[in-house]
């Protein structure tokens, strides 16, 4: 970025403060941490601690501070999930694409979820993570798999990512910016 466009860009951001809050949840492995990893600092790492209970993060993307609550998927922390996409900008669900036996977890899973009437109405990004490794579903196969098209209430989004290759990462915190509230 050449000089003068950073100048530019941070007196922007001095104006035109916008913040937003989301959750990101699925279920165990499916790359959440991995994918705050990649959007605070673009680091990719194979080795990962499961989440225990939850971590929250801020990220500063422009001119846009979102703060993210990264929450565990290991069965026993499912249930917390709801408490957490209460009143947030938007909802993050990463599946693991290559993980075919989990999709009907992952689906009955969100579709629980959404249920709740805590959270009806509040955007949905779908993101079928790990699309480097061979098998992994393309976004219609997730949007087939997941009965995405079931949701008629909400804003509905799915894409195809990887955290280890950086794929898609740029269109990802696009959608998320341009739910941010001025
Ligand atoms: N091949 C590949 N592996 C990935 C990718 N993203 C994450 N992983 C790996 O998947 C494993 C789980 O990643 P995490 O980010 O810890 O998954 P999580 O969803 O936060 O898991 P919980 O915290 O237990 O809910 C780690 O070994 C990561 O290195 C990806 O895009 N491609
Ligand atoms: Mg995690």
């Amino acid at each position: 970025m050449g000089l003068f466009t950073a100048f530019l860009d941070w007196l922007r951001s001095l104006f035109f403060k916008k913040e937003m809050e989301l959750s990101l949840i699925g279920l165990q492995n499916a790359g959440k941490t991995s994918l705050v990893n990649v959007i605070a600092t673009g680091g990719f790492d194979e080795d990962m601690i499961p989440t225990v209970g939850f971590n929250m993060r801020k990220v500063t993307k422009g001119a846009v501070t979102i703060k993210l609550w990264d929450l565990g998927g290991q069965p026993r922390f499912r249930s917390m999930w709801e408490r957490y996409c209460r009143g947030v900008n938007c909802v993050v669900y990463v599946v693991d694409s290559a993980d075919h036996e989990n999709v009907e977890i992952a689906k009955s899973e969100l579709h629980d979820l959404l249920s709740k009437p805590t959270v009806s109405g509040i955007p949905l990004l779908v993101l079928g993570n790990k699309n480097d490794l061979p098998g992994a579903l393309s976004t219609s196969e997730l949007i087939d798999r997941l009965n995405l098209k079931n949701f008629q209430n909400r804003e509905v989004c799915c894409y195809s990512i990887s955290c280890k290759n950086k794929n898609n990462i740029d269109i990802t915190i696009e959608w998320l910016t341009k739910h941010a509230k001025s």
